[in-house]
């Protein structure tokens, strides 16, 4: 019944066959794994797995070695649009009532302007000397400078700048009423408490009004009445906003309640996908993440047969200590 995921009837990003190297060290290797519209899909793995160079080929930092990155602006589209966008060679087709977006041949600025794919990074980036609000007015920079018509439209008054400013400003206050941001709209951004600045970066990247949002670590430092407020939001914007979500998240409190879907990797390579609990009972990502061999794998296994996942973690968990 795989049909009835969504990831797999109604894809908004479509990884297929992805390979980075980096010199010798082979990053991701063959990674195919597919993020559902409307779904959050979280991408999990012990450290140095690959997940960070998974969203910086998706969001264009980095041109993959080999592989294709397909990003489906509307339903249903059709295998041979894509079939026919792959051997022209170009970007971009707009076909049966949507538009495809192979991002692999795209520039970061493209990805992020005309395909909709937003991101938040590991490591905070704001710009922190300027206001909460001004940094959401920066993030729709690109709006307003087609509005002025790429003149000094803005600086004259143009109409059609002053429209696009205004609901530009709506929008920012939108987003940092629903951030809970409000009253700290007038404050340097770097002012703000790591949590509040984490929200913040999640409305930066809300007022590009992406298909994809991509969160590197949203939860990374947040106390638990964050982490709880975080998953609130994140739950918003897939409901309210129908936002499809991919994240890299360490923490599996956040993980197992608030995801659709989960990829792991280990290594570069997918060694599970499915639904939070097709995960959770999987020997290999027990196994993955304590670091135990390829034969302790079985004897994990069936203590999760037994239902046993507190044993099967002790059995993973005999020699070897510590995940690495
Ligand atoms: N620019 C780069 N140059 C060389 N090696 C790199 C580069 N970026 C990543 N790597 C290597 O690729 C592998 C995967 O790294 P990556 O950061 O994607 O893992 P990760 O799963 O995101 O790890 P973490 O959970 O610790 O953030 C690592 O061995 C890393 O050292």
């Amino acid at each position: 019944m795989a049909d009835t995921y969504r990831w797999t009837s109604d894809p908004v990003l479509t990884v297929e066959h992805l390979t980075m190297r980096f010199g010798g060290l082979m990053a991701i290797n063959d990674l195919s794994f597919q993020v559902g519209r409307g779904d959050i899909t979280a991408l999990i793995g012990p450290n140095g797995a690959g997940k960070t160079t998974v969203f910086n080929c998706v969001t264009g930092f980095y041109k993959p070695t080999e592989g294709r990155i397909t990003l489906r602006r509307g339903r249903g589209i059709s295998d041979a649009a894509l079939g026919e966008l792959t051997k022209s060679g170009r970007q971009s087709l707009k076909a049966d009532g949507g538009e495809l977006f192979l991002l692999e041949r795209m520039s970061d600025f493209r990805i992020t302007h005309t395909a909709g794919v937003a991101r938040t990074f590991q490591n905070i980036r704001l710009f922190g000397g300027m206001t909460v609000f001004e940094n959401l007015l920066v993030a729709q920079h690109n709006k307003l400078m087609l509005a002025s018509g790429f003149t000094f439209g803005g600086l004259i008054g143009l109409p059609s700048y002053r429209r696009a400013k205004e609901k530009a400003q709506d929008l920012a206050v939108d987003w940092l009423r629903r951030t809970d941001l409000l009253d700290r709209a007038d404050d340097p951004a770097a002012d703000l408490s790591y949590g509040d600045q984490r929200r913040l970066e999640i409305a930066r990247a809300m007022c590009t009004h992406p298909e994809l949002l991509c969160l590197d670590e949203p939860a990374a430092g947040l106390n638990p009445r964050e982490s709880a407020e975080l998953n609130e939001l994140l739950r918003s914007i897939r409901d309210q906003d129908g936002v499809s979500i991919l994240l890299i998240e360490h923490d599996m409190g956040v993980v197992m309640e608030i995801s659709d879907h989960i990829v792991v990797l280990d290594y570069g390579k997918k060694i599970s996908d499915g639904t939070p609990e097709t995960v959770r009972n999987d020997p290999s990502v027990i196994a993955a993440y304590l670091g135990v061999d390829d034969e302790e794998v079985e004897a994990v296994g069936e203590h999760l047969e037994q239902g046993n996942i507190d044993a099967a973690i002790k059995e993973a968990a005999v020699d070897k200590g510590a995940s690495r």
